[in-house]
């Protein structure tokens, strides 16, 4: 049987753009695109989680505010359970460290990048939230 990964993604907004993050080459689903988080540890709450891999993975704080999606997606080597929350920054920049690249995109231009297949629904969210025409 296939395991669950439970997985928590930052939509960072700032100056009305958001942050993506793309996967490196030696990762699963290498070269596509992503919310920075991870997966959930034991005893966190999502919120938990999202800091805590924030914090590791781009050196700042983040606040988390409402929930944008939660999609399972059924992948090769698991089955992904991806919760996204809208977040903005309240101190530092983030900082690429694991990541092959890191960019600021305007909501429109979202569905421009190759996302990871679990984040599709949430794109279409974000898209739907902030430019409703
Ligand atoms: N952080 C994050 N992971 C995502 C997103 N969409 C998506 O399918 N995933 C998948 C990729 C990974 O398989 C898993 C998150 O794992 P991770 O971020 O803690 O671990 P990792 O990059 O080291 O991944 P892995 O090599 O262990 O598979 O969820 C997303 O928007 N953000």
């Amino acid at each position: 049987m296939k395991k669950n990964i439970h997985v928590v993604g930052a939509v960072i907004t700032d100056n009305n753009k958001i942050l993506c993050a793309q996967r490196g080459p030696s990762k699963s689903l290498p070269y596509k695109w992503e919310f920075p988080g991870g997966k959930i540890e034991q005893g966190e709450t999502p919120g938990d989680a999202l800091q805590r891999e924030i914090e590791e993975e781009m050196h700042c704080q983040i606040e988390v505010g409402e929930q944008v999606e939660h999609t399972v997606y059924e992948y090769d080597f698991g089955i992904v359970h991806l919760s996204t929350y809208f977040c903005h920054l309240l101190d530092g920049i983030p900082v690429r460290t694991e990541h092959n690249k890191l960019k600021w995109i305007v909501p429109n231009d979202l569905q421009t990048l190759d996302w990871a297949p679990a984040d599709l629904p949430a794109i279409e969210k974000i898209r739907k939230i902030i430019s409703p025409t």
